[in-house]
């Protein structure tokens, strides 16, 4: 018998339909199956609310970007302290419990991220935060000895001289008009440029047209992702490649590439010498260690190199510049939290405003320390992050989760558990004194995460924002603006990649009396 060529095409078209629905069959039967296989793990039970065939809790989770924040913590709160949503056949177990973050967190069995991180990818970068498994026990081993606490002290004075400039500039126009400013645009600047100064030894501060791109870029990044997360239709990569977002992603991805890569070139060019001649007392970047150590170039290629680069500036600025506008919004709303700080800088620094920061006396702003604390109780930047569950396992806390389900931990809920902090909605610093810290369990505190996957950044970030926020206020008194909302249960707040406000962090500034001296100085001592 003999076939035309259309014949055979037809032919060759049809079995291959047959073949891709075969395909497709069998991949539904496969989630069908583990469906089932996770929900007989769960049986009774974990409560949640009840899911719908197909799509699970998708609709209940439906929110506009501006109600999902309060719709996620509503669930929580019916919930707590574990429970089980569905997003189609993908299994959250959402966890609040201390214990359970204890068992979770110092296993190394659970260091796997969750699946959806890569959502974040575009704009956390594909470093430490996203990797797993072999590549991120390299990496991790390579950054490690830049974020020693020996390094970052070198860091200090550097932190103090881009405050004081970056405040000088920002801050001293906004008290004399008395103007109310997003202060969340200022601690961005101060932010990127000391975090871009540490991690990849650009000094920014010349080029505040490079710095404002570098943080527009990474806003813009952080932004996209959080519309993807609150467009579930958006979740699949294959539709979202379709979309201007996702062209835009990619547009802002190569900028920043590029940015990295030219100042790793430079780098290279300038300071690149073999590994035994290099023993140098001086402060060193995390690039620079990178680029001088012939360990550090067995752990990572050039690509990995500037991957990871890029997303330590990302997960290291963001973060800081977040906790310090927190911060700064807190003592605004507590007059007399703000007062006792003062009180402390003046003990430490005494009547001399002209006094620089320096290594000695960061260690002895305890009350400040406190005051950062709570104010990461109330708001942990990072206010849920996820671990991939490996095995069938029983919770400490009672409930069970399935292997391949995603652990979510819901510190925002934990940090305000009136089961651990009485009056959670208070702004009270004291709570970290050593005395009151001994009754609680450890892990009702964890906005660093804890274990082998928790911040590495974390010592940095205290010693950062003790420096920034010593100097600014130092100089400025923070007061809420006008019309803002009084009470802390009542500030509107929102989730894409990390936790923030919406609509910013609106504050005033006046100058302090004791520190008129100081107006118009700038850091010329450390030049
Ligand atoms: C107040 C500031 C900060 C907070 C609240 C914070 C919080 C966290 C949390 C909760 C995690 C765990 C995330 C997860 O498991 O998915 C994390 C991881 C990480 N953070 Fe931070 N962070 C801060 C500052 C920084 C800084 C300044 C840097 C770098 C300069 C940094 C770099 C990282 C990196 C690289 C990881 C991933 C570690 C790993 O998986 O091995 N963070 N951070």
């Amino acid at each position: 018998m003999r076939f035309t060529l259309v014949q055979v095409c037809v032919g060759a078209a049809g079995v291959a339909a047959l073949v891709y629905v075969g395909y497709l069959v069998s991949r539904l039967l496969a989630i069908v199956t583990e469906v089932r296989r996770m929900k007989k793990v769960l049986g009774d039970t974990p409560p949640g609310p009840r899911s719908f065939p197909i799509l699970g809790n998708v609709l209940e989770l439906l929110a506009p970007r501006n109600g999902f924040w309060s719709k996620m913590v509503a669930l929580v709160q019916k919930y707590a302290p574990t429970f089980r949503f569905w997003v189609g056949p993908n299994c959250f177990m959402v966890i609040t419990h201390p214990s359970d973050f204890e068992y979770v967190l110092n296993n190394p069995k659970f260091n796997e991220k969750s699946s959806w991180y890569p959502l974040a990818q575009s704009a956390l970068g594909t470093g430490l935060i996203v990797l797993g498994g072999e590549q991120w026990r390299r990496h991790r081993k390579a950054v490690a000895p830049s974020m020693h606490q020996q390094i970052i002290t070198q860091n200090v004075q550097m932190f103090y001289r881009k405050a004081l400039d970056i405040s000088e500039e920002v801050l001293s126009a906004a008290a004399q008009s008395g103007a109310t400013l997003d202060i969340k645009d200022f601690c961005n600047t101060v932010s990127m440029d000391a975090v871009c100064e540490t991690i990849l030894s650009a000094d920014l501060s010349s080029s505040r047209e490079a710095l404002k791109r570098f943080v527009d870029a990474k806003n813009k990044s952080c932004d996209l992702v959080a519309y993807r997360v609150y467009n579930p239709w958006l979740l699949s990569d294959r539709v979202y490649s379709l979309t201007r977002e996702a062209r835009e992603v990619r547009r802002i991805e190569k900028l920043t590439d590029r940015f990295v890569d030219e100042v790793i070139a430079k780098k290279r060019d300038r300071d690149h010498v073999p590994s035994t001649a290099e023993p140098s007392p001086k402060r060193r970047s995390f690039l620079e260690h990178a680029l001088a150590d012939a360990t550090v170039a067995k752990l990572m290629n050039d690509e990995e190199l500037r991957e990871e680069a890029k997303a330590m500036v990302i997960a290291g600025e963001g973060s800081v510049a977040t906790a310090m506008s927190f911060t700064l919004l807190m003592l605004a709303m507590h007059p007399g939290v703000q007062k006792a700080v003062h009180q402390e800088l003046e003990d430490v620094f005494g009547d001399d405003p002209d006094r620089p920061v320096t290594e000695d006396e960061v260690p002895h702003l305890q009350y400040l320390e406190r005051v950062v604390l709570e104010t990461l109780r109330l708001f942990p930047i990072v206010a849920v992050f996820g671990r991939n569950c490996p095995e069938d396992i029983q919770l400490p806390s009672g409930c069970p989760a399935p292997k391949d389900s995603q652990l979510l931990f819901f510190t925002y809920h934990m940090h305000r558990d009136p089961a651990w902090w009485p009056r959670p909605l208070e702004f009270d610093p004291d709570r970290f004194l050593p005395e009151q810290t001994h009754t609680r369990p450890p892990l009702c505190y964890a906005p660093f995460s804890a274990g082998p996957r928790s911040c590495i950044g974390q010592r940095y970030a205290m010693m950062y924002l003790k420096t920034a926020l010593a100097t600014v206020l130092r100089r400025y008194d923070v007061h809420r603006a006008p019309g803002d909302v009084h009470e802390v249960a009542d500030l509107p707040l929102e989730i894409g990649v990390i936790l923030t406000m919406q609509g910013g962090f609106p504050l005033r500034v006046s100058r302090r009396q004791d520190a008129q001296s100081s107006a118009g100085i700038k850091s010329s001592v450390f030049k």
